[in-house]
Order: structure tokens, then sequence, then C-alpha cells
């Protein structure tokens, strides 16, 4: 009989079996609601060699560097990340106050606490906080720009330029060019929060859908991972199956599976397995999908959602990090901005990438826990520099910053690094990018269509379902998002047997 079908089995005869692809945050936190809720014929598959997806602790020294997502954003009673740290113990007392909840950081982006320039000059602060407020307040009216009176061609990036543009008029040639260059600093730090090459492609009408939630950004001692591990704790040890890539999603089928029982979903595997389900729930990154969608799925995505995978945007975020010996920073540093003099958020420079790339990076974050993992200074850099910086050798990446921090330090004889990690995550073939953004073109609708299962009605319905942090629509990009897609579609799933069982019950009577 096939499973899934309005006369299927209640759970506790006839288990459904559930196929989650991927192990990110999105697919653990699916497979543990739905373990919790009595489903016990569930698998995980996931390509590579490690759980996690964009969660990456890499261990070093006493401590973790964290390569994919590193602060929870907005640690509050709202976010689902921070209440399962808090209920496993896995943060800093600090990180629990309440005052640290409290915070209403609003988007404003803090001060960096030194700034220097690229003729190695460090910028009075006074200029960098009148600039600084001056964007933030900007980027705030940009979340909340009417959707109703607001161009679908708008952008935030455009939004912006209209109002450097507009104050640019009355600055004296003094230091017009260093606010300018400020300015473009901001926003190319922007482009590493949206996961984007340029805020010109990011939508205006949209961008207040974006929820931030209050709390002071705060990080994970023993890695971002540690959260990963303890939902994957509850699941039985042979749930997870690692190298096992997806290569094709059949649905809307009759399969049959090793237990003779016929299937509606059949995943075929890259080493040539073969899996049958009633339920798959797809939690692959919005950029494989963008690269991989046509043969992903079989028969094809229906047309709508085909669209909404190219119309929602998604980008490259790296991390460059780099350990000194000594810190050249003060005790108290804990943010270090770059400011690249001549540059402009009016002016579209034609860029020379193999000598130019390295002027997309806005700054560095100094990593906490210096005492376990030494001396580190992270650097974020997106786009197409970005992406053009993972074609690069290693050598070729440590001297050019390397060259950077002489520049801007204006000190010929600082102390080169010891050690780099930095990331690829365009060149990760199972990620394609960093996360999504709501691109010019695209609605919010996007995203709850690229959320909505396969098919939706019928007598088979929920064989194909959707999580991950692209198809979250006030949370994508994060990991609380990502979470909460998760749990979505497990409830999804839950909602329907319940449906069933209660409608079987109904009959017993
Ligand atoms: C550099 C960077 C910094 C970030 N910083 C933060 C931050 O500070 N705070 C925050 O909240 N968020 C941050 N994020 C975002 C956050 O990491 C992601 O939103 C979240 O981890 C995504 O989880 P997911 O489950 O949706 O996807 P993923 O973690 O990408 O999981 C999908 C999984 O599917 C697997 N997969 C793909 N294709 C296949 C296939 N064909 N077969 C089998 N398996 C497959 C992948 O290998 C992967 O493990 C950051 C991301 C990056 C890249």
């Amino acid at each position: 009989k096939a499973m899934g079908s309005e006369s299927r089995q209640p759970m506790a005869s006839q288990p459904p079996a559930v196929l989650i692809i991927g192990s990110g945050i999105s697919g653990i936190a699916a497979a543990q609601k739905l373990y919790a809720h009595g489903f016990r014929n569930l698998k995980v598959l996931e390509a590579k060699g490690r759980t996690g997806g964009r969660i990456w602790s890499q261990s070093y020294g006493k401590g973790f560097v964290e390569l994919g997502a590193q602060w929870i954003h907005g640690p509050s009673p709202g976010n689902p990340i921070y209440q399962l740290a808090l209920k496993y113990d896995l943060l800093d007392p600090e990180a629990m106050t309440m005052e640290n909840q409290k915070v209403k950081v609003d988007g404003h982006l803090p001060l960096f606490r030194i700034s220097y320039s690229s003729s190695g000059k460090i910028v009075s602060r006074e200029l960098v906080a009148n600039i600084t407020e001056l964007y933030s307040s900007w980027l705030e009216q940009s979340q909340s720009v009417s959707q109703k009176d607001c161009d679908p061609k708008a952008s935030v990036g455009g939004f912006l330029q209209q109002k450097i543009a507009s104050k640019e008029k009355d600055w004296d040639s003094a230091n017009k060019d260093m606010k300018l260059a400020l300015f473009k600093g901001l926003l190319d730090l922007e482009c590493c929060i949206s996961g984007t090459h340029s805020m010109n492609y990011v939508a205006l009408c949209l961008y207040g859908e974006y929820t931030m939630l209050p709390g002071l950004d705060c990080t994970f001692p023993g890695g971002f991972e540690s959260i990963v591990n303890q939902l994957k704790s509850s699941l039985p040890n042979d749930t997870i199956l690692l190298n096992k890539t997806v290569k094709t999603v059949h649905w809307n089928g009759t399969f049959q599976g090793s237990d003779s029982q016929m299937y509606p979903v059949q995943v075929q595997c890259e080493d040539g397995e073969t899996f049958e389900a009633d339920h798959v729930i797809v939690t692959v990154s919005l950029g494989f999908l963008k690269e991989k969608a046509s043969s992903f799925l079989s028969p094809a995505l229906p047309p709508n959602k085909a669209q909404a995978i190219q119309n929602v945007g998604f980008g490259t975020n790296n991390k460059i990090i780099l350990e000194f010996k000594e810190p050249f920073w003060d005790p108290d540093c804990k943010t270090i901005q770059l400011i690249w003099e001549g540059e402009s958020p009016l002016l579209e420079t034609k860029r020379n990438m193999k000598q130019d790339w390295v002027k997309k990076i806005p700054g560095f974050v100094v990593l906490e826990r210096p005492e376990r993992i030494g001396h580190m200074l992270c650097s974020f850099i997106a786009g197409d520099e970005s992406e053009y910086m993972e074609t690069l050798t290693d050598d070729e990446v440590l001297s050019s910053m390397t060259a950077l921090l002489r520049q801007f330090t204006g000190n010929p004889e600082l102390p080169a690094p010891i050690h780099m990690f930095r990331t690829k995550w365009h060149s990760e073939p199972y990620t394609h990018g960093s996360y999504s953004y709501i691109a010019v073109g695209a609605s919010g609708d996007d995203i709850d269509i690229l959320a909505q299962p396969l098919p939706n009605e019928g007598a088979k319905p929920l064989q194909v379902l959707f999580a991950g942090e692209a198809t979250h629509r006030s949370f994508y990009s994060t990991t609380h998002g990502a979470l909460l897609s998760g749990w979505r579609e497990a409830e999804r799933l839950i909602g329907r047997y319940q449906e069933l069982d209660s409608l079987l019950n109904k009959s017993k009577l």
C-alpha cells in the first residue's frame, strides 16, 4: 500500500519513512522534533563528512574558530537558538544577563574602535562617529519604507546613495573625500551583513521584512557547533548518514522499498544508493538549488517555485582570520576599521581584481578568548571580490593581508600573521555562497513559495517539504531562521499525522 495516502496506517503501526537532506541546523532541528514526536523511521542524508553545514567550528588551540555562523543575532526570549543555548548551558554568564537581552541594537552599526585610512593615518573618532550615526539613521529609514509607496525596482544601495548625494553638497572640501570614503566602507560592511555583492541588489521595499531581535550578539565558548551537537545527541547514532550526496529526488511516483512497501518518493544518491520515503525534507542551501534545481528534482519543480529560487538573492560573504604572535591593537580594542581614501559610494569604479580585491574589506573584528585561540583578527569580505579571493592561493591571500595591514597601520615592519584561516563559501559545492537576501525583483511571497511543500494537496500530499534559512520570511540568513524552518516542516508532518490518527480513531468509535 502506498504510504502517505489518505488510508495509511496510524503512526504506531506503520511509522512513515521520512528523509531529511542536509545536516545543517535546519535539518538537525527537523530530525530532532520529528524524533521527539515519535517518528522512528528517520534518516538524515548529508553530502559532507561532517554535520552542521554553515555552522562550522574549527577546533584551534584550546578553543574554536568559527568558519561559518559566529554570533547569536539578537539573543533574547524570541530567539530559539538563544533559548536552546540557555537550556543546555552553552553560554558565558555575561551572555545570559537580562541587560544583555534587552539591548536594542536595531541594526545600528557599532562604532569601530579605531579607524585607519589607506595612507596609514588614524581617522578622527569624531568624524567617524558622525558619519556612522548619519549612516545608521538612514539605514533605519530604509528598513521602515512603506511597501505601499515604494518603487519595486528601488534598492537599499540606491536609497543610501541618494541620501549621501543630498548631503554631499553641503560638505566643505576639507574632509569631503574622507566622508565619502567612510560611507563607502560602511556600505561594504553592509554587503557582508546582507551577503551580497552590492547593496544596489537588495530590495528597498522589503528590507524591513527582516526582523531584528533585541539583545547584544554573543558567541558560544564551546563553538557554535555545540548547539548542533546537543540537538543531534537526541537522535539514535545511525540516523545521520555522512558522505551521502543526494543526486535526485524522484517524487510523485510509486517506488518499491526494500520492505516491499510502495512509496511516493525515491531519493537517488551520487554513489548509486537509493532510499524510498513517504516524505523528504529538503534543507539544501538556496545557492545549491540555484545551481542544481533543474536536475535535483524529478519531475521538475513547478514554475512558480523555480522562479522563486531565481528571484531570491544568495551571495557570498567570506572570512579571513589572521593570528598574530603579539597583538598590535590595544587590549580594549574590539574592532578595526579600514578606510580607503579616494573611494566613493557615488562612483562606479572598475576594479582591477588582482590588486583591488582587498579594497572590499571594511575592517576587522578582534576575536574573543585570545587566551584560548591566540591573538586573532577576523575580516569579512563580500561579493565578487570575495569570490575572486577564493581563487587565490593561501600565500597570495596572506601576503596581500600583511601588506594591507602594514599600509593602514603605517608600520612597514608590522610582523606578518603566524597563521591564517579563510573560508571559500562560494566554492563549497553544497552551499555555493553564504546566505540569502531579498533581491530587487523578488517579493516576500517568493520566500513563502520556496517554503511550500509539494504537492500541497491530493491523495499523497507533503512528499517534498522545504526548510533552510532562505525559507524563513523574517529571519532569513540566520541560524535562528534556519532552526525555525526545520521545526516548521517537522510540525507540518506531525500535524498531518495527528489529523490522520484522529480521523482513524473517530472511525473506530
Ligand atoms: C560566513 C558566514 C557567517 C555567518 N554568520 C552568522 C552569524 O553570525 N549568525 C547567524 O545566525 N547566522 C550566520 N550565518 C548564517 C547561518 O550559518 C546559516 O543561515 C545557517 O547555518 C543555515 O542553516 P541551514 O540548515 O539552512 O543550511 P546549511 O547549514 O547550509 O545546511 C544544509 C546542508 O545540506 C547539505 N547538502 C547540500 N546539498 C546536499 C546534497 N545534494 N545531498 C546531501 N546533503 C546536501 C550541506 O552540506 C549542508 O550540510 C553565517 C553564514 C556564513 C556562511
